[in-house]
């Protein structure tokens, strides 16, 4: 009986002188080894332990291989990370976005969180490696950064497959959410240097308007939205039916209609970029080509004023039967045409082709969008559904429209002279960007009402000045038929007939 805790006292002796010595070993490599020894000691050692842990550990590193580009992987589950870790890590670091005016947070060093995913438990850390070599003495230490998920091996399939590929998605989207989005613009005769890579010149888009604040009726309104938010998030159906992913409108309608901040609206809905191509500032179809290729996904390609950009419909009428005249025809009428003028040399057929040719090719998520005042001088090729998808008509300011109106800039929502600007509004157009500018106040101490009367004065001149513009046609039109039947008619006569 004696011999059992002499046995066990035994066995404790020898573990205890074991891990003792196991750790005098240790600290002698770590001491005196070279470290290629070291490593070769550290990696046998973590390859015994792996062998018997359950668990499983993915690493994922900032740069791979030679690649000066940070890993698309790091940078999303950076992202996903960001969200998530800020809950439940206790040290966090802050840093200023690259492409934004917050700071953005994440986990800090050695940190690690938990995060669950049907019923599974995973742990994330964040962690560096410092390499041992560096090119030159005063360099500093190179950090190699990278994150590692450590999870059951019971759940290897889900985590490796649903759960990595929603950490992406979910990671992809909250830095398309806090991206700084920008605009994009090609200056008329803006000579790139040969080191500076892109052909556009941007800033900050910072445009406030909205679909809330945009004078539309309702039903245009939901149905615009919807059309909107259907194309962004069908890349499956794209992919399914072989379309390209891109989707153009046509805004047309008078000026002040809303059609540029529509444009603002579309963007702010979908967190997309915007480029503002100026068609006339483009020398050629190749460097028209060259443009959209720069462009990134998730943006919004616009050309305004379309009719004005360039003499397209002339440009085809020109060409004719030839119509498909081979390129380096029309490369030579080209140059032909811009040694004799400044003027930009985009064609119709080039422009087709920039919509829907190569366009193809250039992966997914745009948007092209042409303005227009006069939808008529249009080439209906340009504008044929499947270059234009959806012909949207901005128009006069309706009653519907005021109010939102009155409620951006008043912050009314009823008031009894609304009454008198529905009715005058059923009888004269007036513009959204009139009834916006009338509804500004003038001075701090302009009051709604004010500000309100203003709008009905503007109302009741135009129904004036749209009487006396009828009463001059009519007259117009009875002098003509006076004319036709051939007989003279006096002053009083004329006057008589008008009124008539
Ligand atoms: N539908 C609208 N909703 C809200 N504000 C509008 C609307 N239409 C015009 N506005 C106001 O009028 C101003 C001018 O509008 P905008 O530039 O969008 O007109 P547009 O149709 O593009 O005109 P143009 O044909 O001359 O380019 C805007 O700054 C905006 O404040
Ligand atoms: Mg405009």
């Amino acid at each position: 009986m004696e011999m059992v805790p002499s046995t066990m006292t035994e066995m404790w002796t020898t573990m205890g002188s074991t891990i003792a010595s196991f750790m005098f070993i240790w600290a002698i490599i770590r001491q005196y080894c070279p470290y290629e020894l070291r490593r070769y000691f550290e990696k046998y050692t973590h390859t015994i332990m792996t062998y018997f842990s359950p668990y499983i550990k993915i690493s994922i590193h900032e740069f791979t291989g030679d690649r000066l580009e940070r890993s698309e992987a790091y940078v999303a589950v950076e992202a996903y990370l960001s969200v998530n870790s800020s809950k439940t890590a206790k040290r966090l670091k802050a840093e200023m976005g690259k492409d934004s005016n917050n700071l953005v947070l994440s986990m800090d060093e050695y940190e690690k969180v938990t995060d669950e995913f049907r019923g599974a438990k995973v742990w994330w850390v964040a962690s560096k490696v410092v390499s041992a070599t560096r090119p030159m003495a005063y360099y500093p230490e190179q950090e190699k950064r990278y994150y590692r998920l450590t999870f059951h091996k019971r759940y290897r399939e889900m985590i490796t497959g649903a759960y990595l590929e929603h950490v992406v998605k979910e990671g992809k989207a909250i830095k398309v959410r806090n991206r700084q989005r920008k605009l994009y613009t090609n200056s008329p005769g803006y000579k790139w240097p040969s080191y500076k890579q892109t052909m556009w010149s941007h800033i900050v888009f910072e445009h406030p308007a909205t679909f809330g604040t945009m004078a539309l009726e309702p039903d245009k309104k939901k149905e615009i939205i919807e059309d909107l938010v259907t194309f962004s998030e069908s890349k499956e159906f794209y992919a399914r039916i072989g379309k390209a992913w891109k989707r153009g409108y046509l805004l047309y309608g008078p000026p002040g209609t809303g059609k540029s901040t529509m444009i603002a609206a579309m963007a702010n809905l979908l967190n997309y970029d915007v480029y503002d191509l100026e068609l006339t500032a483009v020398k050629d179809n190749t460097e028209l080509r060259k443009l959209l290729i720069e462009t990134t996904s998730k943006s919004i390609i616009v050309i305004e004023d379309i009719d004005c950009s360039l003499d397209l419909t002339g440009q085809r009428k020109k060409k004719g039967g030839k119509a498909m005249a081979d390129d380096e025809k029309e490369r030579k009428e080209v140059k032909e045409e811009s040694s004799n003028s400044g003027n930009s040399k985009v064609t119709l057929s080039g422009l087709l082709n920039f919509i829907d040719g190569l366009w193809s090719a250039c992966g997914g998520e745009r948007l092209i969008v042409f303005t227009t005042n006069y939808v008529e001088k249009l080439d209906p090729a340009l504008i044929r559904r499947g270059r234009m998808d959806k012909h949207i008509e901005l128009s006069y300011c309706g009653f519907e429209g005021f109010k939102v109106l009155a409620k951006n800039y008043l912050n009314l929502e009823t008031h009894p002279l609304f009454d008198a600007i529905d009715g005058l509004m059923k009888e004269v157009k007036i513009t959204p960007a009139d009834v916006a500018e009338n509804l500004m106040p003038k001075s701090p101490l302009d009051d709604a009402e004010k500000c309100l009367w203003s709008l009905i004065q503007a109302l009741e001149e135009a129904k004036e000045e749209a009487e006396a513009e009828a009463e001059a046609t009519a007259a117009k039109k009875v002098v003509e038929q006076s004319q036709d039947g051939g007989g003279v008619c006096s002053e009083n006569c004329l006057a008589e007939k008008a009124s008539e």
